[in-house]
């Protein structure tokens, strides 16, 4: 499928660790959207966006490519330079830095220069704003996570692929998470949504591609997914998956 609004564009990809082929055959594409990559624990999500990013990749074939530009072999600073975004899973933050530092920090620390001034990051995220003192060791999740959305924002990226952002949060929490990635998607920043979460998929999500041992076995606008409890209950399971 070639779609001209394509920022993101993956193909053929497959990524090993050792023998294993934990990626297979993966092709997907990111638009100007959200697109949530679902699957069982263990199904290979984490491995792929690794592989996007260049961390420490396991042995991988397949062109990635940012609006043209093919990313293969790149280092992972360059490839977050030309504009990829990640907000790894648990967040990664320092407990003893506060909120306003976090950001400090990515500011200088930009060579690229921000089109996000922190000030914009706290009118985009008011919750935080009135934490900006706070250590992150006593923010709450919901916190942390748009924390950690907003560092990467201050990087300036072209894309932002996200790894369970919601997890472990508060039904009312993950609405308002969801809420920060629509708006994300109206300036112009396509949200890749690594979930585990249906909720936050019905919320947040326009298409979803399911994951299973490795491969894409399933893409659909959000809504039809919804309507289909048969592959929620194929590859997605009761145990596996939020509702
Ligand atoms: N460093 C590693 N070395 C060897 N195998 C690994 C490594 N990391 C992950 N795997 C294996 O690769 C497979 C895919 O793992 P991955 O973390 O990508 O899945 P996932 O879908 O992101 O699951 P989760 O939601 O639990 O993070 C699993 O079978 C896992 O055991």
């Amino acid at each position: 499928m070639h779609n001209d609004n394509t920022i993101l564009r993956i193909e053929a990809l497959n990524a090993y660790y050792g023998q294993a082929h934990v990626v297979q055959d993966v092709s997907m594409e990111l638009g100007a959207e959200c697109v949530a990559l679902l699957g069982r624990n263990g199904a290979g999500k984490t491995t792929l966006a690794r592989s996007l990013l260049g961390l420490r990749p396991p042995q991988m074939t397949g062109q990635v490519e940012l609006e043209g530009t093919s990313l293969a072999g790149l280092k992972p600073y360059t490839i977050s330079q030309l504009g990829v975004g990640y907000v790894p899973q648990g967040r990664r933050l320092f407990p003893s830095l506060t909120v306003m530092e976090h950001l400090q920090v990515v500011e200088r620390h930009s060579t690229t220069g921000s089109n996000w001034t922190i000030d914009q990051i706290f009118d985009f995220f008011p919750s935080l704003a009135e934490r900006r003192k706070a250590l992150g060791q006593h923010l709450s999740g919901g916190e942390l996570s748009m924390l950690a959305i907003a560092r990467a924002l201050m990087t300036n990226p072209r894309c932002l692929i996200l790894d369970e952002p919601t997890e472990g949060l508060a039904p009312t929490i993950v609405e308002r998470v969801c809420n920060g990635l629509t708006n994300l998607v109206k300036q112009g920043i396509p949200v890749l949504l690594i979930e585990q979460n249906l909720k936050a998929t019905e919320l947040a999500a326009n298409r979803v591609y399911v994951m299973n041992v490795g491969r894409i076995v399933y893409e659909a606008p959000t809504e039809d997914f919804l309507k289909d409890p048969q592959t929620r209950d194929q590859y997605l399971g009761l145990s596996g998956i939020q509702a």
